[in-house]
């Protein structure tokens, strides 16, 4: 009785003008109505609910922003009240309740690991010191497509950018390649199930007496299995650093981070553990967005034949028919930028961005938002608001980033792939050296062609989403490449 009776209280809350909320059932409360696809199912509940809606998983409030004019209150006008992260199971288990950058609460030891990251690994100019690491495996990939351009059988073109996009972390941030080409889809494979699991809304999160469900589910061991799996491999890494030490030729960001524990230069403690997760941050929040976002992009281009010959037309001119497009060169290419802010307004590897949670009462848009509530800014949704973006919101258009001053710094709050304020990807630069410059190559070298499916149902095939907190297409893209004349 007494377990039922907490259970179906209504959440209490001394909040009096709340947001508009769909109605709920009792216990669960919005739960059913998320699909496997939350950016979806919610941005269909906003159109009904409006741009700021109050949801409940179970007893928690979830806030939900479905609108550049709410996202600028929550990430600018209130950013440090909202600069929190809710602590799931997932994050528990995973990443030591937080211990990370990406989750761990706003705070000094969020600042300290957010400036380790920023200074000794993704500044400009440690991103420009990894130009040489990324040609060579760019060109390495491109002797690969070659190689099989003359075969009449098509090409994983997505397994050839987790390759790439694989090798380039390992090799910047651990100084050589740890997972090699035969395991990188099963490494994949592994980042994808904590992608998912981090972004999913397990039921034991939310109603505390039902996280046994969870366990029948199986959900709990597979956790327990994915992360035991990844501590092993990154203590594997921290420690072959650790044996190298004085003898290594080479210094790499686990060096630096391993230096930094020794002498504790940073003024804080940095555990051995925590070397660990930030490496994981890495491969999680590094790895898989870039390859992400390449692998739309090139879908798109080779779906969109008008765009793909714009965008070889302006590589070819800039970089003079060379065989390979230099970073410099890149700078100046206008379309190129165009296309995959594009790709990124359309396809943000983090449709809801990462979740946010108000640490203080707030009053939004005249409603009253408790401290506590978990926050979901829905950047999908967002991004394909016709209001701001035009009847063709759906579509894919690059040209309309030609005359927009829109940048990837979140200030403008209609587009927002890297989240804004406080909680801003750091990453910004370093993946950008990565896409761009790899996108340059792979159009520039080849023409491409897409197989064609057998049922026609290519809409379904190559617009499939995976699910997670990271969302990439669901299915590998095959493809025909063939020598473009001008670079043979
Ligand atoms: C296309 C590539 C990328 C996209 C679209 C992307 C997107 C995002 C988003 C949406 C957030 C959450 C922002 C928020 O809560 O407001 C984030 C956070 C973060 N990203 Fe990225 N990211 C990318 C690449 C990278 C790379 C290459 C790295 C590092 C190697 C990186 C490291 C991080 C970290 C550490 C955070 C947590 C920041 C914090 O909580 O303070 N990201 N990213």
């Amino acid at each position: 009785f007494l377990f039922l009776k907490q259970i179906l209280k209504p959440a209490t809350t001394t909040n009096r003008n709340l947001p508009p909320s769909p109605p709920r059932l009792p216990v669960i409360g919005n739960i059913h109505q998320l699909s496997l696809h939350p950016h979806r199912s919610l941005r269909h509940l906003s159109i009904r609910y409006g741009p700021l809606m109050l949801l409940h998983f179970g007893r928690v409030p979830i806030l939900v922003v479905s609108s550049a004019d709410i996202a600028h209150d929550v990430m600018k006008t209130h950013d440090l009240k909202f600069a929190n992260r809710p602590k799931t199971k997932a994050v528990d288990i995973f990443l030591n309740g937080g211990r990370d950058v990406a989750f761990s609460s706003y705070g000094e030891y969020w600042r300290q690991m957010k400036s380790l990251c920023s200074v000794h690994l993704l500044s400009k100019k440690m991103v420009r010191s990894f130009e040489n690491i990324r040609e060579e495996e760019i060109v390495t990939m491109m002797e690969k497509l070659k190689k099989a351009s003359s075969s009449s059988l098509p090409v994983n073109l997505s397994e050839s950018l987790l390759n790439l996009t694989n090798n380039v972390i390992c090799r910047i941030a651990m100084g050589r390649k740890y997972i090699l080409e035969e395991n990188t889809s099963e490494f994949g494979n592994l980042l994808r199930t904590i992608m998912e699991l981090l972004g999913a809304f397990p039921v034991g999160d939310y109603i505390r007496g039902l996280a046994w469900v969870d366990k029948i589910r199986g959900l709990d061991r597979k956790m327990e299995e994915v992360s035991k799996t990844f501590r092993e491999f990154l203590d594997g890494v921290v420690q072959e650093h650790v044996d190298e030490g004085e003898k290594k030729e080479t210094f790499d960001f686990v060096d630096m981070l391993l230096q930094i524990q020794r002498e504790k230069t940073s003024g804080f403690e940095l555990a051995r553990s925590d070397i660990n997760l930030i490496m994981l941050d890495i491969f999680l929040a590094g790895m898989a967005t870039s390859y992400t976002t390449l692998d739309w992009a090139m879908m798109l281009l080779i779906r969109h034949p008008e765009c793909m010959k714009k965008l070889q037309d302006e590589i070819r001119t800039c970089s003079r028919h060379e065989f390979y497009v230099l970073e410099e060169q890149v700078e100046s290419m206008r379309y190129l930028k165009a296309v995959i802010k594009e790709v990124l307004r359309l396809h943000p590897p983090g449709p809801l961005l990462a979740p946010r949670q108000l640490s203080e009462d707030v009053k939004l848009k005249g409603y009253d938002i408790a401290a506590g509530t978990q926050v979901i800014i829905n950047a999908w949704a967002i991004h394909r608001d016709t209001t701001t973006w035009g009847p063709d919101a759906e579509e894919f258009k690059p040209e309309r980033h030609l005359d927009l001053p829109l940048d990837f710094s979140g200030q403008d709050f209609k587009y927002i792939p890297f989240g804004s304020g406080r909680r801003l990807c750091p990453g910004i630069g370093f993946a950008m050296a990565l896409i761009e410059v790899t996108l340059a190559n792979l159009v520039n070298r080849f023409n491409w062609k897409v197989e064609i499916r057998p049922n026609g149902d290519d809409d379904h095939y190559y617009l499939a989403e995976t699910t997670g907190i990271e969302v990439g297409r669901k299915f590998p893209l095959f493809v025909f490449p063939s020598l473009a004349s001008s670079t043979l």
